[in-house]
């Protein structure tokens, strides 16, 4: 617990957790306020959102073996994102997915 609160303390100020982005999600599922991405992505449905995770992962892929390590860390971010948007999608919370790791 001491190593988790380390590691929120020392995130850059702005910057989001995993799980506050989870929560953010679940909130945009819920309100669905106009313009929101991620509602566009799960109006799209289960199969829109497998292609784009795929998609991300192939940029990750060809990230970390070609460009830089901030142009492969911004694509590991996109991944996640598009993972999380698949479990909103799904109904799945972080627990159902933390107790396979
Ligand atoms: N972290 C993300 C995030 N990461 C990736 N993406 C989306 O994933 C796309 C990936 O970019 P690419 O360049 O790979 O894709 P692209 O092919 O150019 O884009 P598209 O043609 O697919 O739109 C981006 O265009 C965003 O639409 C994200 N969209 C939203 N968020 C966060 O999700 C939260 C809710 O966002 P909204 O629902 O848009 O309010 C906010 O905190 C956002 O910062």
């Amino acid at each position: 617990m001491d190593r988790l609160r380390a590691a929120v303390s020392d995130r850059l100020p702005g910057v989001k957790s995993f799980e506050e982005l989870f929560s953010e999600l679940q909130h945009k599922a819920a309100t669905r306020p106009e313009g929101s991405g991620t509602v566009a992505q799960l109006d799209s449905g289960v199969h829109t959102i497998g292609k784009k995770i795929v998609e991300e992962a192939a940029e990750v892929w060809m990230a970390c073996e070609y460009e830089s390590e901030a142009e492969a860390a911004e694509e590991i971010s996109q991944l996640l994102y598009h993972l999380q948007v698949m479990m909103v999608a799904k109904g799945l919370s972080l627990d159902d997915v933390y107790r396979h790791l």
